[in-house]
């Protein structure tokens, strides 16, 4: 481990980057797949699954753990790391995206955003101070800024007000970040599905010489190409010796796509809210196990996976147990769809170290479009 945080980029293969970013919780293997841990659990998963399955990093949000059980108490229990029992890395997000999202939001200035809570209806002000103060008393080791995330479409005006906001934000926070070696502050790109936008908020951003960029404001309702196109006008302008964090994204066919590209890191709720409603992921695509043809289909989801989810209990039970709504369906879908997602992540980074990103994308994409098995 090092006392510090470094990234260092190992392989390319087109634009895709094999990497390693070390820190003192550990070190995270890219291109990475975090899973959400949303109020400090990675929802219907033991943790030790979760790390068994490959993650290298999980994360948590400020928006949902200032409201319960409040920073101040986590920190007086000890840490995030020490409450919820896991030792490696914590990735935070600054609480913006869910304030938009879920709170009653009253208020957003140049201060920050005042907002009704979406569990108790209590009044809360969040400043990038506030924010940052937040995620150092959750001992978070990568933090974000506190921004402004606009939905798609939306009015260029609106979307250059709001980059504009975020990128001052983004000083204030990195100010109040101050100088911690063994942790990060990650500023957060925007600009929407605006190039000229996107360009000015990565040049902004790069002045601040942080540690990591996280691609924002997308994952919110635009086509897949519009997402594409916007990094392709966005990563040639950031340094291409830091870590690129895609926020909210997702699919298989998402990530490929966008370690094409040049992402190293991603989090997305898709594998384990989906595992919930009954959606398996396989190598070989998507399956609803929820589907009545899968009532007496006595093969597991795939023999050849090494996750006792996937190899060991047949269909009719998942269907079965899915059906009946009973914990343990949800439970065995989450870590079955965890299991791949960490499984298609090590595919892309050994095909990035032997070189061959492209055919393993097409092999993949192809695989996935012969459908469901
Ligand atoms: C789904 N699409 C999407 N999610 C996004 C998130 C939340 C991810 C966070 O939201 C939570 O998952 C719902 C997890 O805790 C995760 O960290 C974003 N967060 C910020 N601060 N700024 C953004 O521009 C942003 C864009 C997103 N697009």
């Amino acid at each position: 481990m090092s006392e510090n945080f470094t990234f260092n980029l190992k392989a390319t293969s087109g634009k895709a980057r094999l990497g390693e970013i070390t820190m003192p919780r550990g070190t995270i293997r890219t291109p990475a797949f975090m899973p959400v841990g949303t109020v400090g659990t990675v929802k219907a998963m033991y943790l030790d699954q979760v790390k068994e399955g490959g993650a290298d990093i999980i994360l948590g949000n400020t928006y949902h753990l200032m409201l319960r059980p409040g920073p101040e108490r986590v920190a007086r229990l000890g840490g995030l790391h020490e409450l919820i029992r896991w030792p490696g890395p914590i990735l935070t997000d600054s609480g913006g995206f869910q304030v938009m999202s879920l709170s009653g939001l009253r208020k957003l200035d140049e201060q920050g955003v005042t907002f009704k809570s979406h569990v108790d209806g209590s009044l809360h002000h969040m400043s990038p101070e506030r924010s940052i103060e937040i995620q150092g008393l959750l001992d978070s080791d990568i933090q974000m800024q506190l921004d402004e995330c606009v939905a798609l479409p939306n009015e260029p005006r609106e979307i250059e007000r709001a980059m504009e906001l975020s990128l001052r934000w983004a000083e204030r926070c990195r100010v109040a970040f101050g100088n911690q070696p063994g942790k990060a502050m990650f500023g957060i790109v925007q600009g929407g599905d605006q190039p000229a936008l996107r360009i000015r908020s990565a040049e902004g951003l790069k002045q601040l010489d942080l540690k990591g960029y996280s691609i924002g404001g997308l994952a919110v309702g635009e086509p897949q190409a519009v997402m594409l196109d916007m990094l392709r006008i966005t990563l040639p302008v950031l340094p291409t010796e830091k870590p690129r964090y895609l926020m909210g994204v997702g699919t298989p066919d998402d990530m490929l796509k966008s370690v094409a590209e040049g992402i190293d890191m991603f989090d997305c709720v898709m594998p384990t809210r989906s595992g919930r409603h009954g959606l398996a992921f396989t190598r070989r695509g998507k399956v609803n196990i929820r589907n009545a043809r899968h009532a007496e289909d006595m093969r597991p989801l795939d023999e050849q996976s090494s996750c006792p989810a996937t190899r060991d209990y047949s269909r009719a039970y998942l269907h079965h147990l899915v059906r009946s709504n009973e914990a343990l369906g949800g439970m065995l879908l989450s870590w079955n769809n965890l299991s791949y997602y960490q499984e298609l992540m090590q595919g892309i980074r050994q095909a990035i170290a032997e070189d061959r990103f492209e055919d393993f994308k097409a092999e993949t994409i192809e695989m996935w479009a012969r459908g469901d098995i």
